[in-house]
C-alpha cells in the first residue's frame, strides 16, 4: 500500500516557506480540527439532547430560524481560529462580521452548520468555508473584503458529518477529499484529484416547490421525468439529500446536478442558498473539480455581491448538464 498522506503533510508540501501559504494552511487546519470536534457532537445524536431545539424566537441573520447546534457550531469555529491568521469570520449565524486576530491578513466566510433541519435525523450534515486575503491599507472597512466576486477566494472547502467526517477542500490547484481516520485522528488524502463527471443522468431538486418555480424549472425538471421518451432521451434519476454538504459530496463522487432555483414564494426570489458562504465556495471546489456553478445562467465565481447574507439561485455539479440548464433560461 501507497503511504498515507496526512493534511498536516499535504499542507507542509503545498505551503512550503510562502508565509501567505502558509497563513492558509493554519486557517484551514483550525477549521478541520474544530470540525472533528462538531462531528463527535453531530455522532452524539439524540443523546445530545437539544442540539436541534430553536433558539429563541428571533432568526439568524439570513432569515433561518437558529437552532442549538447552529451556534454551538460557529462558536466553535470562532475559538479555533482565534490564534490563526484570520482578521474576521463572516458566518450565517452572525449579522456583523466577527474580529478575530487583529494581526490577521485573511477574512473567513462559514456556514458553521449546513443541513440544520437534518440535525435530529441522522441524516449528514457539514460545515462549510471560503477563504479571502484581507489587506486593511485596501480594506478600510472588513466588510469590504468579503463583498468581493468568488473569484478572489484563495481557498474554500466543506466537512459532511456522515458515516464518514469528510474535507473536500481546494486550494486553487485541484480539489482534494481527505477523509478523517477515527483511529489515527488524522485526516488522510482519499482523493488528491476530483474529476466530476461531465455528463449525468441524476438531478436533486426540492420538487414540492414545483409550482413555485419559474417556467424554465419547470420545463427542465418535466423533460427529465420525461425520460426516454421525452427531448432528453434518457431516463434520470431523482436524489435530494437537504443539506447542501451531503448532495454535494455525491456529485463528487459520482457527478449529477444540484438545482436551488429562484421560485415565487416571498423570500424565495433568489433561491435559498446564500452566496458569500454556501455558493460561493461550493462553486470554486466543483470548478477546481471539471465541473460548473451558476445563478441558472451566469458563472458564480464572477458575481459581485451586495450583502454578507445575500441569497442567490444555485446549479452546480456536472458541466454539460448546468449548461442544459443554463440553455432553458
Ligand atoms: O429544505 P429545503 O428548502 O429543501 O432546503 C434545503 C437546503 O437548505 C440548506 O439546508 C440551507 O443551509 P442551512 O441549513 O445552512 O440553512 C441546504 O443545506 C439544503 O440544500
Ligand atoms: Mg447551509
Ligand atoms: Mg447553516
Amino acid at each position: 500500500m501507497s503511504e498515507l498522506v496526512t493534511l498536516q503533510t499535504y499542507l507542509g508540501t503545498w505551503a512550503g516557506s510562502d508565509a501567505a501559504r502558509k497563513a492558509v494552511a493554519e486557517t484551514v487546519t483550525a477549521i478541520a480540527e474544530a470540525g472533528i470536534g462538531i462531528a463527535e457532537l453531530v455522532a452524539r445524536g439524540p443523546l445530545e439532547e437539544g442540539l436541534a431545539r430553536i433558539r429563541g424566537t428571533d432568526p439568524n441573520a439570513g432569515g433561518d430560524a437558529q437552532k442549538e447546534l447552529d451556534v454551538v457550531a460557529e462558536e466553535r469555529i470562532r475559538a479555533a481560529l482565534l490564534p490563526t491568521p484570520a482578521a474576521f469570520l463572516a458566518s450565517e449565524e452572525s449579522e456583523e462580521l466577527i474580529p478575530l486576530n487583529p494581526r490577521g491578513r485573511l477574512v473567513v466566510a462559514v456556514d458553521p452548520l449546513d443541513g440544520s433541519s437534518n440535525i435530529d435525523t441522522n441524516v449528514s450534515v457539514g460545515t462549510i468555508y471560503s477563504i479571502l486575503p484581507y489587506d486593511p491599507a485596501v480594506h478600510a472597512d472588513p466588510v469590504s473584503a468579503v463583498m468581493r466576486p468568488g473569484v478572489n477566494q484563495v481557498a474554500a472547502g466543506f466537512l459532511a458529518y456522515g458515516p464518514a467526517t469528510i474535507l473536500v477542500a481546494t486550494f486553487g490547484e485541484g480539489t482534494q477529499v481527505f477523509v478523517h481516520d477515527r483511529r489515527s485522528g488524522d485526516f488522510v488524502l482519499a482523493r488528491a484529484a476530483v474529476e466530476i463527471p461531465v455528463e449525468t443522468k441524476e438531478y436533486g431538486v426540492n420538487q414540492s416547490n414545483a409550482r413555485q418555480w419559474h417556467a424554465p424549472m419547470r420545463r427542465y425538471v418535466e423533460d427529465c421525468l420525461a425520460g426516454k421518451e421525452g427531448p432528453r432521451g434518457k431516463d434520470f434519476n431523482m436524489r435530494w439529500v437537504g443539506s447542501m454538504v451531503a448532495d454535494a459530496f455525491r456529485i463528487f463522487t459520482r457527478g449529477g446536478v444540484y438545482v436551488y432555483p429562484g421560485d415565487k414564494r416571498k423570500g424565495y426570489e433568489n433561491g435559498r442558498l446564500r452566496l458569500i458562504y454556501e455558493a460561493n465556495p461550493v462553486a470554486f471546489l466543483v470548478e477546481q473539480a471539471n465541473g460548473g456553478a451558476t445563478d441558472g445562467t451566469t458563472r458564480i465565481l464572477d458575481i459581485t455581491p451586495h450583502h454578507i447574507h445575500q441569497r442567490i439561485p444555485l446549479v452546480f455539479g456536472s458541466k454539460a448538464e448546468v449548461e442544459k440548464i443554463a440553455s432553458y433560461y
